[in-house]
Order: structure tokens, then C-alpha cells, then sequence
């Protein structure tokens, strides 16, 4: 579980879904809005969905994650307040693409107040990474100028404390 802080903001908080194809992204967003495990394809263009917790409204966008996709995820990049970034525990070999991807997110002048969540997702597959040694291939810890929190997920099911957020005011 992890905590946000509206900064005594009630109106609607903008969140983006980004991270690889084939990350669990389209999943996760339907784990939150339907508490569901959803059929997906991969997603061309976004998905939209507005999630309620504790009387604080979210708006959030599941952006698709393929290659061709990735150079227009700053076109969502405007008022986000909170990045998720999904991570598939199993793709070792492109935990550094994901890497590459973040860092020129965090770059972004668009996003320079954003928080950032990272979803260590897949989570059940036996031999996947660690949420440690993701946060390593990540290098997380030199992150100083975002507030960042990694959580492991599997978004297959919505058991765990993966999908707790408290939020405060
Ligand atoms: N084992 C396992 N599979 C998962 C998990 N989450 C998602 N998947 C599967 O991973 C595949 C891709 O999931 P999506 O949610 O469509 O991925 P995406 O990140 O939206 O992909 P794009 O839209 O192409 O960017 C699907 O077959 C999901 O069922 C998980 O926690 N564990
Ligand atoms: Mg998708």
C-alpha cells in the first residue's frame, strides 16, 4: 500500500499509466476502476477510467506501451500529478528500455511535480525479479527530485495490499 498527498486538492487528480507492452498496464487499470480481471489486447492510443478513493477523484490514463506508442506518451504528459509506471517482473532483458523510458519521463518539464509509483507487476511468476533488484536495474535511489514508491503487484488478482491507497489531505 502506499500514501498520497492531494496537498489539500479536492478537485480531480490526474494519473497516467505508462511502461512497457505488455507490462499488466490495461490490467491494472481495471483491477482499480472495475475489480476486475479484464480480457485485454494491446491497447493503440488510451484507455480513461475515473476511480473514486476516499472522496478524492481520480482520473486515470492506461496509455499503450508499444514502441511505435512511446514517443507520443508526453502528449498526456499536462497536469499529471501521479506516474505509474508498470514494469513486467519477468522481461529481464528489457528492464533497461523501462529504464531508458523512465528517465527521459522524469526529464520532462510536464512532469516536474509529478509522483511517481512504480508496479512491479507478474508478481506470480515463479523467478521473476524482486522488487530490489528492480529498484537496482531502476538505480531508484538516485531518483532525488521525484516522491517515489515501488510496490510489487499481480494484477491477476486484486488480493494483497497492492491496491490500497490512503490518501491524504
Ligand atoms: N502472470 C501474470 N500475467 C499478467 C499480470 N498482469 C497482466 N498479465 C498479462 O499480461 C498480458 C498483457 O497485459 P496488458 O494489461 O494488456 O498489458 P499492457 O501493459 O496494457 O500492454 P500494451 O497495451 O500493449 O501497452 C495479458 O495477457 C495479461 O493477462 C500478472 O500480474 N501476472
Ligand atoms: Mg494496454
Amino acid at each position: 500500500s502506499y500514501t498520497i498527498c492531494t496537498k489539500g486538492w479536492y478537485g480531480l487528480h490526474k494519473v497516467i499509466i505508462v511502461g512497457l507492452d505488455n507490462a499488466g498496464k490495461t490490467t491494472i487499470l481495471y483491477q482499480f476502476s472495475m475489480n476486475e480481471v479484464v480480457h485485454t489486447s494491446p491497447t493503440i492510443g488510451s484507455n480513461v477510467e475515473e476511480i473514486v478513493v476516499n472522496n478524492t477523484h481520480f482520473l486515470m490514463w492506461d496509455i499503450g506501451g508499444q514502441e511505435s506508442l512511446r514517443s507520443s506518451w508526453n502528449t498526456y504528459y499536462t497536469n499529471t500529478e501521479f506516474v505509474i509506471v508498470v514494469v513486467d517482473s519477468t522481461d529481464r532483458e528489457r528492464i533497461s528500455v523501462t529504464k531508458e523510458e523512465l528517465y527521459r519521463m522524469l526529464a520532462h518539464e510536464d512532469l516536474r511535480k509529478a509522483g511517481l509509483l512504480i508496479f512491479a507487476n507478474k508478481q506470480d511468476v515463479k523467478g521473476c525479479m524482486s522488487v530490489a533488484e528492480i529498484s537496482q536495474s531502476l538505480q531508484l535511489t538516485s531518483v532525488k527530485d521525484h516522491q517515489w514508491h515501488i510496490q510489487a503487484c499481480c494484477a491477476l488478482t486484486g488480493e494483497g495490499e497492492w491496491k490500497v491507497v490512503r490518501v491524504i489531505y
